[in-house]
């Protein structure tokens, strides 16, 4: 099994592409190609600089076990990628990519290693304690997201989780701002709140499933084959989402590639 963690902005040296590849079993991949369909997001972040003060997330030597079997499916992987930048996993069906953006998510916790946010100085050293993942920092889209809507509406659909009884007003206020956040960023401000999730095209279905997350405001989104079952039209307007959200967030997308 293998999983490549590919970011233009891995550290040590943010100006400059690396690879990161990450050894699972007795086997490595090295000199392996992100796959064609994200190259335009990774060109693009190659031009970020960091900050004064940046945060980076930190993956160390995270291996996974599921409970009740003998096998890793996870081995020893680490990796650090700046915010506001667009990561890339990437490896064959079955290598681990989804196990590994669960733990990230908190949904199963790594049997060894850990997982947080850092702080850094602008020289390079760090400023404060690290910070755990909590759930209200990191938002994840599973694949084919649009299975899972339940409501019948747009606007029901992106509010679903929200409290249910009488917020005061500014929690009210803050809601309707974070909504107002997520309906823009997410590009649904073309359509009518009041449409029916399951009669939008399929790039609008995935512009959705983001906006879902993106209510709550994320410091971290993990995409798990975001462009899964898109044809080309869609599949470029949600690159081109992407391209737009990671001026504002951390992207980190898995996605099958052979290299
Ligand atoms: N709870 C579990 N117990 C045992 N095996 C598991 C468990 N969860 C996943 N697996 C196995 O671990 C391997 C990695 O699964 P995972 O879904 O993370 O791979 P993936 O790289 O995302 O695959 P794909 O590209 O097909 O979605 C698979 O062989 C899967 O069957």
């Amino acid at each position: 099994m293998e999983v490549i963690v590919s970011s233009f902005n891995l550290l040590p040296s943010p100006s400059k592409f690396l690879q990161t590849t990450i050894h699972m079993g007795s086997l490595s991949v090295s000199g392996t190609n992100p796959p064609p369909r994200f190259h335009g997001l990774l060109r693009k972040s190659s031009a970020l600089r960091f900050s004064a003060r940046h945060s980076c997330l930190e993956v160390r030597r995270v291996s996974y076990r599921p409970p009740g079997t003998q096998q890793n499916l996870l081995n020893d992987i680490s990796f650090t990628l700046q915010e506001k930048s667009f990561g890339l996993i990437f490896g064959r069906s079955g290598s681990g990519k989804t196990t590994l953006l669960q733990l990230l998510a908190g949904l199963a916790k790594p049997t060894s290693g850990s997982i947080y946010f850092q702080s850094h100085r602008s020289d390079g050293n760090v400023n404060s304690l690290p910070e755990s993942l909590s759930s209200e920092r990191v938002g994840i889209v599973f694949q084919f997201p649009e299975r899972y809507f339940l409501a019948d509406t747009v606007l029901e659909e992106v509010t679903f989780g929200w409290p249910r009884q009488k917020a005061d007003f500014a929690m009210r206020q803050q809601l309707a701002l974070n909504l107002q956040y997520a309906i823009n960023s997410a590009g649904l401000n073309t359509i009518s709140l009041d449409e029916d999730p399951h009669s939008l095209s399929g790039g609008y279905k995935r512009r959705l499933a983001l906006a879902i997350q993106l209510v709550q405001k994320p410091d971290l989104l993990l995409l798990d084959e975001p462009l899964a079952g898109l044809d080309w039209k869609a599949r470029a307007d949600v690159v081109k989402l992407l391209k737009h959200l990671k001026k504002e967030l951390t992207l980190l997308v898995g996605t099958i590639g052979f290299g």
